[in-house]
């Protein structure tokens, strides 16, 4: 077995208003998730949105099912979006091989029996993060190169929010039940992602921070409108947004994010917004 997972529960914004910094982290950040050879996933209740990580090395890693599925095999009744943050490397979905470079991406549709991950050089490791929700119809498997993505560029160096939004499994370009993913670049010396802040309580998201350079961190800031709170985030780890938060955050330098998120509708422009002024 080369699968490990957690459960995190669904949180209200009741009880988030009183968690510390310690209660923040442990339900809403995960870490740890890349580990060599091995396939780690945390598997939340909002959504039943599952988000893992998987640095395969020396070894062909298998998607494993897990126990909290209870199905046959993990995309019984789940899609899963892949995006690759690291070298290059290879996912097979029952036999058929897709590459992956940086920054690319693969949607497996429902019914998938088998699949793996390899890297293409165990010295430049693929470093594959996963999304999954739920699922009950089949879309074909399709892999979104950098050429595929639609793409945003979005505010300004004035407003030190200057990025480029890659939407890859995204309606248009690819079907999919309840799925979307995407990642987000800050240009240099830009810091700021999602101002205006947003929510959307029709679906949850989880962004996962990555390309943060050494000794340098994002503060992710969540919760309601009128009661946020921070989440200091590193390198490769991500955040869990409960559909009720607002979502944004700074860099103390520029980097990327993934951002995946399933729930209500299939619209990305379909958010609620906060400018900073707003925020309490
Ligand atoms: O619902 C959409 C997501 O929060 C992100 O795509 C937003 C984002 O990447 C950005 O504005 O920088
Ligand atoms: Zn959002």
């Amino acid at each position: 077995m080369n699968t490990n997972y957690k459960t995190l529960y669904a949180i209200g914004p009741n009880e988030a208003r009183a968690f510390d910094t310690k209660a923040l982290r442990e339900n809403f950040l995960a870490q740890g998730l890349f580990e060599d050879d091995k396939v780690n996933l945390v598997c939340t209740h909002y959504d039943r949105y599952i988000v893992g990580g998987v640095r395969p090395i020396s070894i062909e890693v298998p998607l494993e099912t897990i126990d909290p599925l209870k199905s046959a095999y993990f995309l019984e009744r789940r899609e899963l979006g892949v995006v690759n943050i690291g070298s290059t490397g290879t996912v097979s979905v029952d036999g058929e091989r897709y590459t992956l470079n940086n920054k690319e991406a693969l949607y497996i549709g429902k019914g998938a029996k088998t699949v793996t991950f390899e890297s293409n050089s165990a010295n430049e490791p693929a470093t594959f993060y996963l999304n999954s929700a739920p699922a009950h119809h089949h879309y074909p498997n399709k892999k979104i190169g950098r050429e595929d993505a639609t793409v945003l560029e979005m505010g300004s160096l004035e407003t030190s929010n200057e990025r480029t939004i890659y939407q890859l499994i995204i309606e248009g370009v690819v079907e999919t039940c309840q799925l979307q993913m995407g990642i987000t670049c800050l240009k240099p010396g830009s810091v700021w992602n999602t101002l205006p802040a947003h929510q959307h309580d029709r679906r949850m998201e989880a962004y996962l921070y990555f390309d943060v350079p050494d000794n340098q961190a994002v503060c992710h800031i969540m919760g309601e409108p009128n009661e946020t709170r921070l989440i200091w985030a590193g390198d490769q780890e991500a955040v869990i947004s409960p559909p009720w938060s607002i979502h944004c955050g700074s860099g103390s330098a520029s980097y990327a994010f993934v951002w995946g998120m399933a729930g209500e509708n299939l619209d990305y422009s379909d958010m609620d917004k906060y400018p900073a002024d707003a925020l309490r």
